[in-house]
Order: structure tokens, then C-alpha cells, then sequence
């Protein structure tokens, strides 16, 4: 007897100078199936989905007891079927998207009513930056700012005349992994720079100049320059992506996927030219996902 769906949206982090604060949410999805039953069980139906933990291990599980436990909730037994079609590991949202999923599973299962204000709050606290899980919660192109006391302001968008396209290596690469060649600081020039940069990128992209902000989306100064030798074949994926028309290329998320932006229509063109190239990744034309995560309530069963 299934009680309801969530499904949530996978997503790119940084866009390039954004690092850590913007993020847009792509249509390849996460859905849990959950039904009641005598205890918790989760059962993958995809090849996109790690080996099942124990259910007290599963990234999905431990995120909805941290919940239910803020709001002294305790979670009631579920069969959960996961499906997904986001790669793990590939700098696409895979982790932000399982913890959206696992809060709104708390929230479903303990009627906590939510906000998204606290839902992004709690799921920031778990993946310690809010670009990947504030796109996969609301949907569409999403910059974010942590502030001193907490607070976490949002800005959004949902409409955008881009065709995105993802080139999927073979390996993983964990973000953790991907952070730890990043420099703990930068000097105020090193700092003024790279958020100049920043800026006028976010500036460009918001106002809809693409040409401009697919310029400065190259300009990164954060982290792309630190991440390049992780990535296979970064250089030359920038330079044909820009040759067969994109406005610009970066790398997704932690990586190793990267990403080019190009005109709504053009994505094809470009992700054929691309794929010759490069036999051995995934490519891929994906759109903007506007609405962020969803439940979908089937009340005969309920
Ligand atoms: N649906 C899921 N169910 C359980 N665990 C998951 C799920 N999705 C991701 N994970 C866990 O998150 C890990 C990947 O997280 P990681 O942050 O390294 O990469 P990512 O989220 O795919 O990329 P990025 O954060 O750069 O966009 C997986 O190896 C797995 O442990
Ligand atoms: N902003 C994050 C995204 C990946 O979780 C990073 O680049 O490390």
C-alpha cells in the first residue's frame, strides 16, 4: 500500500565563481516510493544508487531521524523504493538531493508542516553549503547566502533561455575529496578578485546577458583553478564546448562532471559535437527544473 511519493531534482553548484552559493536545479530526479510497514526497509530499483546500508546507515534515513529528533518526532516504520536516474559521486547533487528527500520524509511522516526556510536550514547543516540543497528544494536558478546568525537568504529564478549540457565521466570523485585541494584562505586582493568575478557573472546571468556571464563563468578564481587536474579532459572540453557555439563551460558542482550553457536550441549541437569527442563520458542535454522537490499524496491508499 503506498502512503505518497517525493521526488527531488538534481542539481549543478557554483556555476563557476558562485562557490558554495549558487546553484540551478537540472530534470534528472530522486523519487522515494514510501509505504507503511512493520519496520524500516529501503529497497533500490536503480543502477545510479550505492549498495543498501543497514537502514539506520542510509544517507536517506539517518537525514529523517536528524529531523523528526530537531522537532522531538519519532519516524513510524517505512518500506521506501528509491529510484533515481542522478549519478553518484559526479558533482550533479546526488547527496543534496537523497538529504531533501530525507527531510521531506520527515516531514511527511511526522506532519511536521515545514517551512522552506527550515527545511533548507536543517539540509544546509547536513551538507554544510547551501547551493546544492537550496536548488534541489526550490527549483529553477537559486543564489544563496549563509548569513553570521544563521539565516539563509534566497534568491530565485525560474525561468532561463539556456539549453544545459552535462559531460558525465566514468570516475567518481567525492566531494569531500574535491575540497580538500582547495586553499583554506585567500588574501583580500586574492578574495576582491575572485568575487568581482562573482559578481558580474551573477550579475550577467540574472539580467539574461548569457554571452557575458558564459565569460566570467570561465573567469573562476575560487576553486576551478585548484580542481582542473582533477577533472578529465577540463581544458579540452571548455575549448570545443565554446568552439561548437556554448557561452561557457565549468565544472559541476565538486565535479568531475563539467557543464556548458548554451543558447535554448543550440545544446544539441553541441552535445553531439562533444560526444564525438569524447567516447568514453555520458553527455547529456538537460533543462532547468522549475519547481524543486514534490510530494505527490495518493489518498485512495492512505
Ligand atoms: N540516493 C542516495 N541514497 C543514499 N546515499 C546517497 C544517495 N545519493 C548520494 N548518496 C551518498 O552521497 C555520496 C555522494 O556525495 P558527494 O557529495 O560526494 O557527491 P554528489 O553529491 O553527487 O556531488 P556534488 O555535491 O559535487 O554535486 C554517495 O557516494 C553516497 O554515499
Ligand atoms: N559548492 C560545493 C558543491 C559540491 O557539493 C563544492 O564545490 O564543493
Amino acid at each position: 500500500m503506498r502512503m505518497f511519493s517525493i521526488t527531488v531534482p538534481a542539481s549543478t553548484a557554483n556555476l563557476g565563481p558562485g562557490f558554495d552559493s549558487a546553484g540551478l536545479a537540472l530534470n534528472l530526479y530522486l523519487t522515494l516510493h514510501v509505504e507503511k510497514s512493520e519496520q524500516w526497509e529501503f529497497v533500490h530499483q536503480s543502477m545510479h544508487l550505492p549498495p543498501v546500508p543497514d537502514a539506520s546507515e542510509h544517507l536517506i534515513y539517518e537525514t529523517a531521524a536528524r529531523t523528526a529528533s530537531i522537532y522531538n518526532s519519532t519516524l513510524s516504520p517505512c518500506k521506501v523504493i528509491v529510484e533515481s536516474d542522478i549519478p553518484l559521486a559526479r558533482g550533479l547533487g546526488s547527496s543534496a538531493s537523497a538529504i531533501i528527500a530525507g527531510i521531506e520524509l520527515a516531514n511527511q511522516l511526522c506532519e511536521l508542516s515545514l517551512a522552506f526556510e527550515e527545511k533548507l536550514r536543517i539540509a544546509t547543516d547536513i551538507e554544510g553549503h547551501p547551493d546544492n540543497v537550496a536548488a534541489s528544494l526550490y527549483g529553477g536558478l537559486v543564489i544563496t547566502s549563509q548569513l553570521q546568525n544563521g539565516d539563509i537568504e534566497v534568491f530565485q529564478k525560474t525561468d532561463a533561455e539556456l539549453d544545459f549540457i552535462v559531460y558525465i565521466p566514468v570516475i567518481e570523485l567525492k566531494t569531500e575529496d574535491a575540497r580538500k585541494v582547495l586553499p583554506e584562505q585567500f588574501t583580500r586582493n586574492e578574495a576582491a578578485k575572485a568575487s568581482a568575478v562573482g559578481n558580474i557573472m551573477i550579475a550577467a546571468l540574472v539580467s539574461g546577458d548569457y554571452k557575458l556571464a558564459g565569460k566570467l563563468m570561465e573567469e573562476d578564481l575560487f576553486h576551478e583553478p585548484y580542481r582542473s587536474s582533477l577533472i578529465p579532459n577540463y581544458e579540452k572540453i571548455r575549448e570545443e564546448a565554446k568552439i561548437a557555439g556554448a557561452y561557457g563551460t565549468v565544472i559541476s558542482g565538486a565535479g568531475p562532471t563539467m557543464i556548458s550553457f548554451t543558447a535554448k536550441g543550440k545544446g544539441k549541437k553541441v552535445a553531439a559535437q562533444l560526444q564525438n569527442l569524447l567516447p568514453s563520458h555520458q553527455v547529456k542535454i538537460l533543462k532547468m527544473d522549475q519547481g524543486g522537490s514534490r510530494v505527490t499524496n495518493d489518498i485512495f491508499n492512505r
